[in-house]
C-alpha cells in the first residue's frame, strides 16, 4: 500500500486524515506513530506559511515527502481571530475546550447575524527532490451560543452550520468530510498530487 506522511501531532486530524485517504488506496502515518520528530515552530504568520514551515522541516527530517496542515478558526467579529493562534488561543498549553470557551466569552454580546466565521486550511506537501505545492479550503459557519456535539475536535461543537441546523460536532465523520475545509484543500490537492508523486519517481 502506498504510504502518506502527515507532519501533524493532532489525533483529530490523523483520525480525519485516515478517512480521507483510505478510500484513495493509502495508508496514512503522522508524527504520533515516530518517537522524537521535530516539534516545529509556527513563527509563520499566515497557514500557509505554518504549513509550509512544517512539511518543509519534516520532509527534510525523514528525507522523502510529507503533507502538512496548518488550519483554525477565523471569526470576522474578532477582526479575524483566533487565526494561526487558534491552537494556543487561550494559552500555550493546547486545550480545545478552554479555546472554545475564550471564543464564547469575547462574543457573549454579539449578535447572531454577525457571528460570521470560517474554518481555513492551508496543506503543504513538500519533498526534499522538489518545489512545495500549497494548497487551501475553506467551510463558512456561525458561532453557536454554547457548545453541541461530541464528534470532531477542536472548535467543531461551536461551529454551526445554517444549511445542516447542526454544529460540526453533531455531524458524523462522513458528514464532516464531505464538508469540512480539510476535504475542500485536499480536492484541490488532489488534482496536483498524480504530478507531484511522477516526478517524485522521476527524482528517485
Ligand atoms: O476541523 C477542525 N475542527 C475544529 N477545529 C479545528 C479544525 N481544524 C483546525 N481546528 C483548530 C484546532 C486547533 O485549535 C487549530 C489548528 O492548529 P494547528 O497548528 O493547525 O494544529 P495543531 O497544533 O493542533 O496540530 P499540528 O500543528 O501538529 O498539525 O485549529
Ligand atoms: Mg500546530
Amino acid at each position: 500500500m502506498k504510504t502518506v506522511i502527515i507532519a501533524t501531532k493532532n489525533k483529530g486530524k490523523a483520525k480525519e486524515f485516515e478517512s480521507l485517504f483510505h478510500p484513495k488506496g493509502y495508508e496514512v502515518l503522522t508524527l504520533l506513530d515516530f518517537v522524537g520528530a521535530t516539534d516545529v515552530e509556527e513563527t509563520g504568520e499566515t497557514f500557509e506559511e505554518n504549513a509550509i514551515l512544517k512539511a518543509e522541516a519534516i520532509a527534510k527530517e525523514f528525507g522523502r515527502f510529507v503533507l502538512a496542515d496548518d488550519s483554525g478558526l477565523i471569526v470576522d467579529a474578532l477582526d479575524g481571530r483566533p487565526g494561526v493562534y487558534s491552537a494556543r488561543y487561550a494559552g500555550e498549553k493546547k486545550n480545545d475546550a478552554a479555546n472554545t470557551a475564550k471564543v464564547l466569552d469575547e462574543l457573549e454580546e454579539v449578535p447572531e447575524t454577525e457571528r460570521t466565521a470560517r474554518f481555513y486550511c492551508a496543506l503543504a506537501l513538500a519533498s526534499p527532490n522538489q518545489e512545495t505545492i500549497t494548497v487551501s479550503g475553506s467551510v463558512e459557519g456561525l458561532i453557536a451560543g454554547k457548545p453541541e456535539g461530541e464528534n470532531g475536535f477542536g472548535y467543531d461543537p461551536v461551529f454551526y452550520l445554517k444549511e445542516k441546523g447542526k454544529t460540526m460536532a453533531e455531524l458524523n465523520s462522513e458528514e464532516k468530510n464531505a464538508i469540512s475545509h480539510r476535504a475542500n484543500a485536499l480536492k484541490v490537492l488532489e488534482r496536483k498530487l498524480d504530478q507531484f508523486l511522477a516526478r517524485e519517481e522521476g527524482n528517485r
